[in-house]
């Protein structure tokens, strides 16, 4: 008898939802459930159709597409949270239907810092798997998504103390074992906070500067003088406030971030795409969630 299949239901089927789900649906085991929201027609008429720099083009048809998890009707093995980061305590209900405490992992894959905390008041006893992303997504029309060759990704536990930890790690390998399987690029890393606040340091800057400038990463850095100062500026506010909680990042990092970013072709942000579309931008889980925390200064 051949084993049940791996219910994964992917919450926020935008350009990362979208791409990631697409990486899961390369492995035979992993049957894929996706909740949609505005391309909810075009995804559940036509699938979802990738064009990626690394993976070429592919036609995802999801086993199921559904408007919530509650219609799904059904408990899933991973659930897969890449929805915009601006309402989150409002999402552990939406995702509730879907969730077996004691079968289900919820996976993060989403910019900003403090992202677990609402999922982990609302499931205690739930596994979580922290993901940062760096891949380059964008969703110009509704289920069609376009992967330029920007690709990795960090991949860590939430702890949770009131499960053992032998078994969370488990969890942690399964669901990398299917990230492997769509060939994308990650790493498990032991302290995810490291790479959430590594990678909060660069959206602190990049995301507001290209929003608020309408310009790209590079036309700012050589619109004056002074841009290269200001961005290492924001940098280091950002790593003053990380090292105060107790989070270990160096000053060095503002280097390695110049480096990747002048590596790059010049790059808009996802909050400047949110911002021109004319949608809400996640200014509070990136900007203003790391002087909220308490005991930071
Ligand atoms: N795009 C990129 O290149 C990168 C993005 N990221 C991060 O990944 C995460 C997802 O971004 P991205 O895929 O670009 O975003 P998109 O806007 O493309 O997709 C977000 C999806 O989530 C839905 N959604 C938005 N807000 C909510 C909410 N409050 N509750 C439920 N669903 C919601 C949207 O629905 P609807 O279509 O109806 O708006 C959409 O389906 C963000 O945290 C972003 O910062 C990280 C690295 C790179
Ligand atoms: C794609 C990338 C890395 C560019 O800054 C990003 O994180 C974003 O746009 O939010």
């Amino acid at each position: 008898m051949s084993n049940p299949p791996v219910e994964v239901l992917v919450y926020g089927l935008g350009a990362i939802g979208s791409f990631y789900a697409f990486i899961l649906s390369c492995s035979e085991e992993v049957r894929l459930t996706v909740v949609a929201r505005s391309n909810y027609d075009a995804v559940k008429a036509n699938g979802i159709k990738i064009t990626s720099g690394n993976h070429g083009e592919h036609h995802v048809r999801p086993y199921r597409v559904v408007k919530s998890a509650a219609e799904a009707g059904q408990k899933f093995d991973y659930i897969v949270c890449a929805h915009k980061a601006i309402d989150q305590s409002g999402v552990p209900p939406q995702i509730e239907p879907g969730v077996d405490a004691a079968r289900t992992t919820i996976v993060i894959i989403q910019n900003g810092v403090g992202n677990e905390e609402p999922f982990r008041e609302s499931f205690p006893t739930t596994t979580i798997l922290s993901c940062v992303t760096w891949s380059g997504v964008r969703q110009p029309q509704p289920g069609v998504v376009t992967h330029t060759k920007s690709e990795d990704m960090q991949i860590g536990l939430y702890p949770n103390k009131a499960r053992d930890s032998a078994a969370e790690t488990a969890r942690l390998t399964h669901f990398a074992s299917l990230l492997a399987t769509g060939k994308t690029v990650f790493q498990i890393v032991p302290n995810i906070q490291v790479q959430r606040w590594e990678k909060v340091v660069w959206n602190a800057a990049w995301n507001p500067l290209t929003t608020l400038t309408l310009m790209d990463s590079h036309s700012w850095l050589n619109s004056s003088e002074g841009a290269t100062p200001m961005t290492k500026k924001v940098m280091k506010e950002v790593i003053d406030v990380a090292r105060a909680l107790g989070v270990p990042i160096e000053y060095e990092l503002i280097d390695r971030l110049f480096e990747r970013i002048l590596r790059m072709p010049p790059i808009g942000s996802s909050m400047r795409t949110d911002y021109e579309n004319g949608k809400p931008i996640e200014v509070d889980i990136i900007l203003g969630y790391p002087p909220l925390i308490k005991g930071s200064s």
